[in-house]
């Protein structure tokens, strides 16, 4: 089976500041695949990577089997022309630690927005799967709110039908709960929790050992630009075999 995403020898550096320096790693169809790591240790780089929005100096990135940015002819590489780029990116939805949401737009028009611009929907299609996602993720009463009127937590709720609304065969989620209050993180998780029950593959960096711990396939632990160790959540988050992972864990758990 193709692997959804998968990661080989991948570097990248920001001038002289190398921030992955060789990453390895097999994102498996339908898998929830957590990433953790102390702060600037790339996590958020490498799902940036991942979705077109930083180019890697080195290696090679798939996702389902197609290299990401780059045509390979022979051994010659030749990088993607815009519109290709925008093919692939198409694919994949990405939800950010703030929700980047547009703020003159409601919830429901938000959601419509890439479907109605860059897939050419009309809006009548477009509006009734956006008003069926908002309903997905519990919010099918507020479709008409900006969002100014909503919590942080529906905020995000919104910016995961966003991505939700291309369709995508992959979801990509940077710290998406750490800008909530607590009390908000749950319903936010919730939704993560049901896109997984429904097979969707997920890339999830985050602070959310429950999490990782519940809901999680597979666990990564990076720290300065490399993969330290890679298992099952459960046997890593309880049983860390090297001193980084331990040492990390013994602080946030
Ligand atoms: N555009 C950029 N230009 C220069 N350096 C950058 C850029 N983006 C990130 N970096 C640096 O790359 C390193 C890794 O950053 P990254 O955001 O990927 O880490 P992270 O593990 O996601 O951390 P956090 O948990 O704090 O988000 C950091 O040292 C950061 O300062």
């Amino acid at each position: 089976m193709t692997a959804m995403v998968k990661a080989e020898g991948v570097h990248k550096s920001y001038g002289p500041v190398q921030v992955l320096k060789g990453i390895d790693l097999e994102v498996a169809p339908r898998e929830v695949f957590c990433l953790i790591g102390p702060s600037g240790s790339g996590k958020s780089t490498f799902l940036r990577c991942i979705n077109h929005l930083e180019k890697i100096n080195g290696g090679r990135l798939y996702v389902d089997g197609e290299l990401v940015g780059y045509r390979q002819q022979g051994n010659k590489l030749y990088e993607l022309k815009d519109r290709e780029v925008a093919a692939q990116r198409r694919d994949i939805g990405m939800v950010f630690q703030r929700f980047n949401l547009f703020p003159h737009m409601t919830a429901v028009e938000n959601v419509m927005e890439a479907p109605v611009q860059v897939k050419r929907e009309t809006k009548s299609v477009a509006r009734e799967r956006a008003l069926r996602l908002l309903d997905r993720v519990g919010l099918a009463d507020k479709a008409g709110n900006y969002p100014s009127q909503l919590s942080g937590g529906q905020q995000q709720r919104v910016a995961i039908a966003r991505a939700l609304a291309m369709e995508p065969k992959l979801m990509l989620f940077d710290e998406p709960t750490s800008a909530l209050d607590p009390e908000l993180v749950g319903d936010v998780l919730d939704v993560m929790r049901s896109l997984a029950e429904e097979g969707m593959t997920m890339i999830v960096v985050t602070h959310e050992m429950g999490f990782a711990r519940e809901v999680g396939d597979s666990l990564v632990f990076m720290d300065n630009g490399v993969v330290v160790e890679a298992g099952n959540p459960r046997d890593i988050l309880t049983n860390p075999q090297h001193e980084r992972t331990k040492s990390f864990l013994s602080k946030v758990l």
